[in-house]
């Protein structure tokens, strides 16, 4: 019988698995959503014993969904959202505290005493990152400093830290194996991404024992072994990557220069910048993007931090939709958002403007905007931020992009990727797999234990579902565009004015 890859994709508000097959489509899935916790405002965290619960939970139903066992599954390849930090007791394993989550802005004080003090630029020299409380190193120290007991205990080594990959692949395997990959470790703010290698100097500022840190290894080889009580069988662990890095290798972008965008919880643009570590000047991050066939490649990244959540904000909190899916008829429904602007800063703002303190806001109101404007330019404004991001990235890399590479859940929404094609000027593509973060991950597994005998098979796998064209006159783009800059300005540093 023919073997099967599944891929384990734990994202911010769901946990996924997906069973893929040679030809990198889709045999089964299945997903659960699991609890947001908002202790305070700003706040975000996850309860990492329900973020296993529901990953080995669905894992088991995809596998059972597609008729198959265990014994079927060549190998399992891991995706997460990163930054996300876990910290747990080495012998009980259970966790110390919530996971907080890489949208929680409680250690903004943290950053901004890391930049008063001046060690910005070194920081951002050695791990290619903006000081900002996204990023994990922060919360492990917020949790050394504020859970009774911990430091001590760090300190004796007997706590261990970790992203979501982490978590997962210390739980699958029965607790023995501690490790993670190159990408992820380049999201902890920790880790030297020139020099390969936890920074001392970096973890002595931070106050972080190095014993908690896990194993840096590549993005594709086997980590360790599924135990038979959580899964049915022994099944290797060989894939590990950021799900937005993940994103990059299943669509493909396996050359300098190829970019894709994902719209999800966030949304994230990377462009491949092969063996070389670009340095921005506009704001992105230099991230590492895999190491896959025994060399580290990098990547360009601009994060947004807000985009797919706005539609759930508006289906959950102002109760405008039922479903994310329905936000594309009531923007259809009008011709335009009638001068309207959402900016949708709930946790600050990621690139390329960088501010913790700015909040959400909507603009341009008048006694005529009716909630399908509202509707409207929330989907918007995740094609604006991408503008923001886009024109970043070339400057950065002197590349100007004539397509745009789409995946994520809000791409099945045909107005957003209209407007974002018609506000770019370039070409959309949505390949007819958008779940390409867990076909990346189940490429990078297939690919450490024999399955996929390399890239060039792999690409013959992207096909695309449907090309967007602009279609929309220079000086209509013009004025929507000044419109938005506008009503970023009015969001930014709100917080601080308080
Ligand atoms: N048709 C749609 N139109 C707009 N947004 C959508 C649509 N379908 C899903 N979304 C948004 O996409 C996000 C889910 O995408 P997904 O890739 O599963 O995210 P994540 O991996 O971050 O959990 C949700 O925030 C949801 O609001
Ligand atoms: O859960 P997602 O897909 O929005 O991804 C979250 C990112 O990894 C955060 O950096």
């Amino acid at each position: 019988m023919s073997k099967y890859i599944l891929a384990l994709d734990q994202g911010t508000t769901s946990s996924r698995a997906i069973v893929f097959d040679k030809g990198g489509q889709i045999i089964s899935v299945a997903q659960k959503e699991f609890t947001q916790i908002y202790p305070k405002a700003g706040w975000v965290e996850h309860d990492p014993m329900e973020i296993w619960a529901t990953q080995i939970g669905v894992a088991n139903e995809a596998i059972a969904k597609a008729g198959l066992t265990a014994q079927d599954i060549a190998a399992i390849g891991i995706t997460n959202q990163r930054e996300t930090t876990v910290v747990w007791d080495k012998t009980t394993g259970k966790p110390i505290y919530n996971a907080i989550v890489w949208q929680c802005r409680r250690t903004a004080d943290i950053c901004d005493d890391l930049r008063n003090r001046g060690y910005a630029e070194m920081i951002r020299n050695k791990t290619g990152l903006v000081v900002d409380a996204y990023f994990s190193g922060t919360k492990i120290k917020w949790i050394l400093d504020n859970v009774e007991g911990a430091r001590e205990k760090a300190e004796r080594g007997e706590l261990l830290f970790g992203n979501i990959d982490t978590w997962l692949i210390w739980n699958l395997t029965g607790g023995k194996v501690h490790v993670t990959d190159y990408s992820n470790a380049s999201r902890t703010m920790l880790y030297n991404i020139y020099e390969l290698k936890w920074d001392e100097e970096i973890l002595e500022i931070l106050n972080i024992p190095k014993s908690m840190l896990p194993e840096v290894k590549p993005s594709s080889c086997i980590y360790g072994y599924t135990t038979v009580d959580v899964i049915g069988g022994e099944i290797p662990i060989a894939g590990d990557a950021g799900d937005q890095q993940a994103a990059l290798f299943g669509q493909g972008c396996y050359r300098e220069g190829m970019a894709k965008n994902t719209y999800g919880t966030g949304c994230f643009m990377l462009m491949n910048t092969g063996e070389k570590p670009v340095r921005s000047k506009n704001g992105l991050l230099t991230t590492i993007a895999w190491g896959v066939d025994g060399k580290v490649e990098y990547a360009l990244e601009g994060s947004i931090f807000i985009a797919g959540a706005v539609i759930q904000w508006l289906r959950d909190e102002l109760r405008m939709i039922k479903s994310a899916a329905e936000s594309e008829e009531y923007a259809t429904a009008v011709e335009d958002s009638n001068g309207v602007y959402v900016v949708p800063a709930f946790v600050g703002m990621g690139a390329p403007y960088w501010d913790m303190y700015a909040r959400g806001t909507i603009v341009g109101l008048t006694r005529g905007a009716k909630k399908e404007h509202i509707i409207r330019a929330a989907l918007e404004s995740m094609a604006y931020q991408t503008m923001d991001v886009l024109k970043a990235m070339e400057e950065d890399s002197g590349i100007s992009l004539s397509a745009l590479k789409v995946d994520g859940g809000a791409v099945a929404n045909n107005f957003l990727m209209q407007f974002q094609s018609d506000i770019l000027n370039v070409d959309v593509y949505r390949p007819k797999v958008i779940e390409t973060t867990a076909l990346g991950a189940a490429y990078l597994a297939g690919l450490a234990v024999g399955y996929w005998e390399n890239k060039e098979e792999i690409l013959n796998n992207w096909a695309v579902d449907r090309k967007f064209e602009p279609n929309m006159d220079e000086e209509k783009r013009a004025k929507l565009v000044k419109g938005w800059h506008k009503a970023v300005k009015r969001a930014l540093d709100w917080e601080k004015e308080e």
